[in-house]
């Protein structure tokens, strides 16, 4: 996306361990979940205040309302949506999943998509400008049409 737009990237994910000097499974071993929700709510204030980039934001970003308000004052978000099998055959075949996505549940790589996703649709609805179907299709594909939406958007 940060190609296309031609805009500088931001990974809030990379952010949050940059800032802890750890990774995202060992700030949940440490700090639990909430110490990491809470260096996101933290993180995410301070980059959304940086002059205009792309933002990947983590799945989870969405869960806390004071979040989602600030994506939605600051930001043009696109909800990345895709079903739950291709998402669990992606999260299975990454190489930094064991650090960068620590079990939120206990349950299989499935069965947890599933369920994030019931819990979590709603808020997606809540705070994105666009919904974009990412299964089966080339992230260039995705990214494409992600920029004609944008570039067509006055305010930005
Ligand atoms: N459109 C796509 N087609 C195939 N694989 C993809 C696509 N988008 C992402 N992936 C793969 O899925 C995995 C997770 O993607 P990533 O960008 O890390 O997701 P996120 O940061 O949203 O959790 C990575 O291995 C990535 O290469
Ligand atoms: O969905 C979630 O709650 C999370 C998603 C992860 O980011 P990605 O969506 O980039 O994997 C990361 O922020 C953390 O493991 C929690």
């Amino acid at each position: 996306m940060g190609d296309s737009l031609a805009l500088p990237v931001c990974d809030l994910d990379s952010v949050i361990e940059e800032t802890a000097g750890m990774s995202i499974a060992d700030i949940f071993a440490r700090e639990t979940e909430t110490g990491f929700r809470d260096r996101e709510t933290k993180c995410l204030e301070e980059v959304a205040g940086q002059p205009k980039r792309v933002i990947a934001l983590g799945g989870g970003a969405i869960l806390r309302s004071m979040n989602r308000r600030t994506i939605m004052r600051t930001g043009w978000c696109v909800w990345l949506d895709a079903d739950p099998a291709t998402i669990a055959d992606r999260i299975a075949g990454d190489a930094t999943t064991r650090e960068r996505r620590p079990s939120l549940t206990g349950k299989s790589v499935v069965d947890e998509v599933i369920d994030v996703m019931n819990q979590r649709e709603s808020l997606y609805r809540e705070v994105a400008d666009m919904r974009v179907d990412a299964s089966k299709r080339p992230a260039e594909e995705i990214a494409s049409e992600i920029r004609d939406a944008f570039s067509k958007l006055p305010q930005w």
